[in-house]
C-alpha cells in the first residue's frame, strides 16, 4: 500500500520512506547519490520521476496553496464517518485555550497526523487534535491547534479545517484568539469579542481564497461587511453579565499580522490610529473562509498582554510566549464558560 503523511514524506508499499531531509529515513541507503541520479536517467539525460500517479498527486496536494473541493469532502467524511456525528458548530482553540475541547463530552478525537492530507501544529499550546463530541446538547468539532501563516503554511491551508468544517455540516464558526490589547482601556485577561478586523496581510496582497474559485464554497468577490454575526455578539454580551465579568468584556476591532515577530512601538501606534484594539497572528484569515461559505462567525481574543505604544527599556513590557500561554492558562475557565453557554443558547434555538 502507498500512504502519506502529512510531513510530506513518501511511504511505498515496502515500508520505506522517501523524504527530502537528509537525517530522514531513506529506501536508498547510504548509496552515493553519483549511483542514484544514474539509475533515475533516462535517455534524453531528464531524472525521471519513480513516484507513482497516486503518490504525486498526495504531494501536490501537500504542497498546494489551494485544495480541490474534493480533497475537502474526502477529509470532511474521513471525520464525519470516523466520528459517527455531523457537528453544527465549529470552534477553533487559540494558543493555550485548548481546553475549550476538553470540555467537549463523548469526544471522538482525531490527531492531525492521522488525518489524510491534515497539516500538522508546530506552535506550542497547539496540540494538533481534532475532537468531535457533544457540548450543551450540540454536536461541535473543536481544534486543538490551528495553523498560522508564519509557520511556513499558505494562508489557504491556514483556514483549509474552515472548509473542511462546513462540508462536515459545520454552521456556526467560533473562532478564539490570545491576542495584544492596544486599546489602552484593556486589561491582561479581558475579553474582546470580535465585531470587525484590519487584515493587515490582505493589504499585502495575500488572501486565502486567492488563485481560482471554486463556486461551491462561495463567490469570487464576497462581501465582508457584518461578518461578525451581531446575534451572537450580543448573547455573549448577555451570558458575560450573567457570569458577572460584564466589566473585563469589550467588543472591539482585531488585526492579524504574519508574525512570529511580536509588533514594534511604531508598528503599535500605526494599528492604534488606524483604529484596531487587538492585535494577534491569526483569525481573519479563517473568518474570511467562514463568510465565503456562508458560515455564521462569533470570534473572540482574550488579551494576553498590553501593548504600550511607548518606548521603554523595561524588559517585562515586552510580549512573549510565556506570558501568553500563562495568561490564557488563568483564563480558560471564563473562556469555558463564555463558549459552552454559548452554544446551549444557538442549540436552544435550533
Ligand atoms: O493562535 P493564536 O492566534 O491564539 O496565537 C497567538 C498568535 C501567536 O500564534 C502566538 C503568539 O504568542 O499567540
Ligand atoms: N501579533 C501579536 N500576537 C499576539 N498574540 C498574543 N499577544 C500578541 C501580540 O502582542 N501581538
Amino acid at each position: 500500500m502507498t500512504g502519506y503523511n502529512s510531513k510530506g514524506d513518501v511511504a511505498t508499499s515496502n515500508g520505506n520512506h522517501r523524504n527530502g531531509h537528509s537525517n530522514g529515513s531513506s529506501s536508498n541507503g547510504d548509496r552515493p547519490a553519483d549511483d542514484l541520479a544514474q539509475e533515475n536517467q533516462t535517455d534524453n539525460g531528464r531524472i525521471q520521476c519513480s513516484l507513482t500517479p497516486e503518490e504525486l498527486r498526495a504531494l501536490r496536494v501537500l504542497n498546494e496553496d489551494t485544495y480541490p473541493y474534493e480533497v475537502i469532502q474526502e477529509i470532511a467524511d474521513f471525520i464525519v464517518k470516523g466520528a459517527g456525528m455531523r457537528p453544527k458548530i465549529g470552534i477553533i482553540c487559540g494558543s493555550g485555550l485548548g481546553s475549550l475541547a476538553d470540555i467537549i463530552q463523548d469526544a471522538k478525537i482525531f490527531e492531525y497526523e492521522k488525518i489524510p492530507n491534515f497539516p500538522v501544529s508546530t506552535v506550542e499550546g497547539h496540540a494538533g487534535k481534532l475532537v468531535v463530541g457533544h457540548l450543551e446538547g450540540a454536536i461541535v468539532m473543536a481544534m486543538q491547534g490551528r495553523f498560522h501563516f508564519y509557520e511556513g503554511y499558505p494562508l489557504a491551508k491556514c483556514s483549509m479545517p474552515v472548509r473542511v468544517m462546513k462540508l462536515c455540516g459545520v454552521e456556526y464558526l467560533f473562532a478564539t484568539n490570545a491576542a495584544g490589547g492596544i486599546n489602552p482601556k484593556f486589561a491582561v485577561g479581558d475579553i474582546m469579542l470580535m465585531h470587525d478586523h484590519v487584515n493587515m496581510l490582505g493589504f499585502a496582497g495575500n488572501s486565502p481564497l486567492q488563485g481560482p474559485n471554486d463556486p461551491r464554497f462561495g463567490p469570487r468577490f464576497p462581501a465582508l461587511v457584518n461578518s461578525y454575526n451581531k446575534d451572537l455578539i450580543n448573547k455573549a454580551l448577555e451570558i458575560g453579565k450573567s457570569m458577572g465579568i460584564e466589566s473585563n468584556m469589550h467588543v472591539g476591532v482585531y488585526s492579524c499580522l504574519g508574525g512570529p515577530t511580536y509588533e514594534t512601538i511604531a508598528e503599535l501606534k500605526a494599528l492604534r490610529m488606524m483604529g484596531v484594539d487587538a492585535v494577534g497572528m491569526s483569525t481573519v484569515h479563517e473568518v474570511i473562509t467562514a463568510r465565503h461559505c456562508d458560515m455564521k462567525v462569533f470570534a473572540f481574543s482574550l488579551i494576553t498582554n498590553k501593548c504600550s505604544t511607548e518606548y521603554s527599556d523595561k524588559k517585562d513590557e515586552e510580549a512573549n510566549h510565556d506570558e501568553v500561554m500563562s495568561v490564557a492558562k488563568n483564563r480558560q475557565k471564563a473562556c469555558c464558560e463564555l463558549v459552552a453557554r454559548l452554544v446551549r443558547e444557538i442549540h436552544a434555538q435550533s
